[in-house]
């Protein structure tokens, strides 16, 4: 799909999500360029994770909807990758991180059945080669550090070299120098790939990010991922939240002598 001259890889048009009465999206329409490295902010239950889900397919939206390179989600699966939250993965799964990269492709109730090829192990191995984890590929899932279980969770996710990178906080509950190896690595990945990543993390809304869309059930902003005052101003629906805990300050340019 494209929009003049750029080529739109993820559009979102007049898309409502509900669970039973909770609205969780109201009406977003996004359009998110191929290429881009887009950062989703936004309070507590705004829906982030929602969008991420409805992008993959997992959610049917209640109105709306979603396309991917013009395709619908259930037809777009080996286009797009998908960092999920951490919080919702089991660390203690009892499998070797090749194996865990391997997998990525493979119905559940099959996996632990298995023989892997030497094309998915090959597969499986350069994914961990490019995620800078192979040589962590022997060891069992129970042993990584939180920075390393997310580098073999992105690993996974770009094993059948998707377009597009879905992540969800991938940089939540890992320490400074496993960030940095992270968003480093997601620089790289952003030179063949268009990357989405919700995140908490101001610093990388500040540092990494391309363009920024924020997120309280509607889509409150989305543009330059420097945020200008103005804009904070008519962002008040959204980083409300933020502001509570001082955050989009970090987002705002430095101020210059005499401003
Ligand atoms: N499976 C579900 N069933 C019912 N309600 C849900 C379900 N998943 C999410 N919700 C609700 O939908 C809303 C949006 O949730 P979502 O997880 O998308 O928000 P989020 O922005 O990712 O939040 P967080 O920053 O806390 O991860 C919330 O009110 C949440 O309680």
């Amino acid at each position: 799909m494209t929009d003049g001259a750029r080529t739109v890889a993820v559009t979102a048009r007049n898309l409502t999500v509900k669970y039973g009465g909770v609205v969780a999206l109201d009406n977003v329409c996004l359009d998110i360029a191929e290429g881009d490295y887009l950062g989703i902010i936004g309070p507590n239950g705004g829906g982030k994770t929602t969008l991420l889900k409805s992008i993959l397919g997992m959610i049917r939206p209640s109105e709306g909807e979603i396309r991917i390179y013009g395709k619908n989600p259930s037809d777009a699966g080996g286009i797009v990758g998908y960092v999920p939250q951490v919080a919702s993965m089991n660390k203690t799964f009892p499998a070797s991180v090749r194996e865990v990269v391997a997998m990525a492709k493979l119905r559940p109730e099959i996996m632990f059945f298995h023989k892997y090829t030497p094309v998915e192990l090959e597969a499986a191995d350069l994914a961990m080669e490019k995620a800078g984890i192979f040589d962590l590929r022997n060891k069992r899932v129970s042993e990584l550090s939180g920075g390393q279980f997310q580098r073999m969770l992105i690993a996974r996710a770009i094993s059948h070299n998707p377009k597009v990178l879905l992540l969800d906080e991938p940089t939540a509950n890992v320490d400074a120098t496993s960030r940095t190896d992270i968003y480093d690595l997601l620089e790289k990945l952003n030179g063949s790939m268009t990357i989405v990543m919700v995140t908490h993390d101001m610093l990388a809304v500040s540092s990494q990010v391309r363009s920024l869309a924020c997120l309280n059930v509607r889509l409150v902003y989305h543009g330059e991922s420097e945020i200008s005052e103005d804009m904070v101003k008519e962002l008040y629906g959204c980083p409300i939240d933020l502001l509570a805990h001082g955050v989009p300050h970090r987002v705002l340019r430095q101020h210059k002598d005499g401003e």
